[in-house]
Order: structure tokens, then sequence, then C-alpha cells
């Protein structure tokens, strides 16, 4: 049942209405189902009991303000429970419940969309719920905005190139001439990194869907929303941060549709769920059945551990403007990288050299607000993997072994492009142009 919205008023309905719809009506229930169990039930409790008896409505925000504050340094603080996010969650969809106003609708927006990006919609039923109030709030509260699906979209302004020019690898990522089988793929290929080729040309995203769109983008987001951003062309910078931002501002700053002044800030949106905030997304991409294999650690990285998710399936959408760069690092996971909109220069190098990568420690992590975000960088290199050969000999072992090495490879991904890279392989990425990606991580 959807929740119906046609009066304005804060009330006791709409929770019933939440309740009825995670199937759940006796009071605790209703109370449970709000609820983030240990310690804080009760205040979790008496704050719902507020918002149903209309109590003051400063009180019962205060309340959830300061419930929501909490689970926020919980999980900031590396407490992994999922009470925490659940709660942050909870009070989040409560909190844009008081804000159910034509003056306050995207501010409600706003909240439904934070429990999505920072707590990822914990607790059985949640996205579901936050994603219909959100599309009931934009329909009911929202000015209507006329999305046009015929505007420009996103086009490089040449096809001629400049020619690649890395110092720091002599050896191309391998393309393969086709598909290999499932079969091929979970018995060989899976040890080595390889590209295919137009693999995923024809998917929507590529065509009647365009990525390339900013108009589409909008379309599928509504008016309102809200994406994490990071600021900074590279996470190790001491200026580098992260912040939520206006789905429409940002595309508005990559100008996929030429219209407007370039921001200064290089803003990126990477490693981020976006399929799961916007599902409209999902039916312009196909995942592809390597993705579900169940494979053995590679040769020389035997910490693989699958994603600890239902799907075992980690899918991220990256899309910033030209020169953003993730920085040589290692993620645990396989991961099948397809291009989607824009050139992407890729370099790699195996888990075998990584005692030449220069890792960061613990200790060295010289980025506060990534300190904040990822205790260690111990999976990220010091070595700027695009810039110069390294002036003084700072990094003699990466010139010495890493350079030279056969295992040391790159390209430039286009549009339709797959990348398959196993677990633990060092990567580091460089947008050309505007570009769009998603990594499947599996
Ligand atoms: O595209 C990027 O900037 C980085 C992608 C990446 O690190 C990944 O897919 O694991
Ligand atoms: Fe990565």
């Amino acid at each position: 049942m959807q929740p119906s919205f046609s009066d304005t008023s804060w009330s006791t309905r709409i929770i019933a209405e939440i309740s009825q719809q995670l199937g759940d009506t006796s009071d605790r229930a209703t109370a449970q189902l709000l609820g983030c169990g240990e310690d804080n039930f009760n205040l979790l409790l008496s704050a719902v009991q507020d918002l149903v008896a209309e109590t003051p409505r400063s009180n019962s925000c205060g309340t959830l303000e300061a419930l929501a504050k909490l689970a926020h340094t919980k999980m900031s603080s590396g407490e992994a429970q999922i009470c925490w996010r659940r709660m942050y969650t909870d009070a989040h969809i409560l909190l844009s419940l008081s804000e159910l106003s034509p003056h306050t609708a995207l501010h409600a927006i706003g909240y439904l969309d934070r429990a999505i990006i920072i707590a990822g919609a914990a607790g059985d039923g949640r996205l579901d719920l936050i994603l219909s109030l959100i599309s009931n709030i934009q329909s009911n509260y929202v000015q209507s905005h006329h999305f046009s699906l015929t505007r420009s979209r996103f086009e490089p302004n040449s096809s001629v190139h400049e020619p690649l020019v890395l110092h720091t690898s002599r050896h191309a990522i391998p393309s393969l001439n086709s598909p290999p089988s499932l079969e091929t793929f979970q018995t060989k290929s899976y040890t080595n990194p390889f590209i295919l080729r137009k693999f995923a040309s024809n998917w929507p995203a590529l065509n009647e869907h365009p990525w390339s769109s900013a108009a589409y983008l909008r379309s599928v987001a509504g008016p309102g929303r809200l994406v994490p951003i990071e600021v900074g062309t590279d996470y190790r910078a001491d200026d580098w941060t992260q912040m939520l931002m206006s789905w429409d501002d940002f595309l508005t700053s990559l100008d996929l549709d030429g219209q407007s002044a370039v921001p200064e800030d290089v803003l990126y949106l990477a490693q981020h769920n976006l399929l799961m905030q916007f599902p409209e997304l999902n039916s312009d991409i196909t995942i592809p059945d390597y993705a579900y294999s169940s494979l053995p650690s590679p040769p020389d990285y035997p910490k693989y551990r699958s994603p600890n998710n239902e799907d075992q399936l980690v899918v991220n959408g990256w899309l910033g403007p030209k020169g953003t760069i993730s920085p040589a690092h290692t993620d645990p996971y396989y991961n099948l990288f397809v291009q989607i909109v824009g050139r992407k220069t890729v370099w790699l190098t195996s888990p075998a050299l990584s005692k030449h990568m220069y890792p960061y420690v613990a200790q060295h992590c010289e980025n506060p607000a990534a300190n904040n975000t990822s205790p260690s960088m111990s999976n990220t290199s010091h070595v700027d993997v695009f810039g110069e050969v390294s002036k003084g000999d700072r990094y003699p072992d990466f010139e010495r072994h890493v350079i030279t090495s056969k295992l040391t490879m790159h390209a430039t991904l286009e549009p339709g492009d797959l990348l398959f890279l196993p677990a633990g392989w060092w990567h580091a990425m460089r947008a050309e142009e505007t570009s769009f990606s998603v990594s499947m991580w599996f």
C-alpha cells in the first residue's frame, strides 16, 4: 500500500501507514519497527509516542535529531552493529515526516536521502518505504519540473585524442577478442585482468536511456535529491573533503549538456550505490553472469572475500569531470568495471608487487577527512602513477620493480568497454573527459 499524503498535517495516520506498509499494526510492533534495539529503544519509543500524540513538534524532533546524531557518532567511530544504521534510518524517516509541507518538502527528501546514503536504508523494508515516500513527496509537495529528454547529450569535444603518455607502465592490458565462456572464466580467466571492448555497447545506458544526458539523469531522480560528492582531484590530498550535494547542482557542474560554467573544484561522485538510490537506472545495465561466479582467491592475494551482503555483489557508480583521479589502491573484491560515458585511463599492477607500492601506513595518513571515513589508507599507494617519473628517487623500488614489470599495465577504456580485475590488484583511474562508470564488486 502506498502512503497517501493528501493532507499536509503531521499526523498519527502517517505513522499508522508506515506500520501498515511494513506489515505491523500493534503499538509495540510499531515502536519496534521504528526502533533500534539495545538501550535506545525506550528513547525512540517515547519519540514515536510524542509524534503520535502530536505533542510539540520541536520536542519530538529534538529527540529524533539527538538519536540520529548518536547513531551517526557510533557509525563514524566504526561501530559496525546494524542497530545504529537502523536507528539513523528510522530517525530520518520520522524527521522527514515532520517536514511535510510544500515549503519544506525538499528538507523531507533530504532526510530520506541521508538515510539511504549514510545508513544504507538499513532495516527490513526501509529502502522501499523511503523510495515510495520520496516519490509521494515529489508528486504531492514539490512543484513539478518538466524534464525534456530531447536536450543534447554530453559529447566529447573531439574524436581525435592525444596519445596516452604514461611513464609508469610499459604494457597494455590484454583485450580478449570475445567474451570467455562462464566455464573458462571460472577456471582460467579470473586470475588475470582483461578487457572486453564494446561489451556493453548495447546497454540502454549507452542508447535509449543515455547516461550521458543530464536531462535523463535528472528524470530518474526527480527534484530535490541529494548525493555524496568528493571535492578535490585525489582523496590523498590535504584539502580533499566529502559533502552531500543536490543531484541537480552536481549534474549542472558536470556540464553534460554544455550549458554552464565549469566549477573550479573537481567534484566526483565516487563509489556510491547510485542504482539503489535511483532504481530506474537498474534496467539500463545488465549485471554480467561472471559477477555471480563464486571464485577462489586469486594467486598472490589470499585475503579475498566476497562482499558481505545478500547478493555478494556491490554495484557502485563513478561520475565526474575530466581530471578526476583515483590513486593506486587495492580492493579485496573481484571487479567488473564498465565504462559508460567518456574515456577513462586505467593503470594496474599485481598484488605480487605490493611490497614495492609504498602504501600508506595508518599513522602516516595525512588527510584527516580521509582518516574519518577510512580508518586506514593502507590499501592506497603514495606513488602518483599518472605523474611524471618521481624526481629525486622518492620511490626507487617502484621504479625498479613496478614500472618495468610485465604485470604492470595500462589502457584507456572507451564507452561500452568492460575491464575485469582480479581481487587485490592495484588499480588507479583517471577520467580523460566527463566520465560515468559502473563497478561491480563480487
Ligand atoms: O573509477 C575510479 O575512479 C575508481 C574505480 C575503482 O577504484 C573501483 O572500481 O574499484
Ligand atoms: Fe577500487
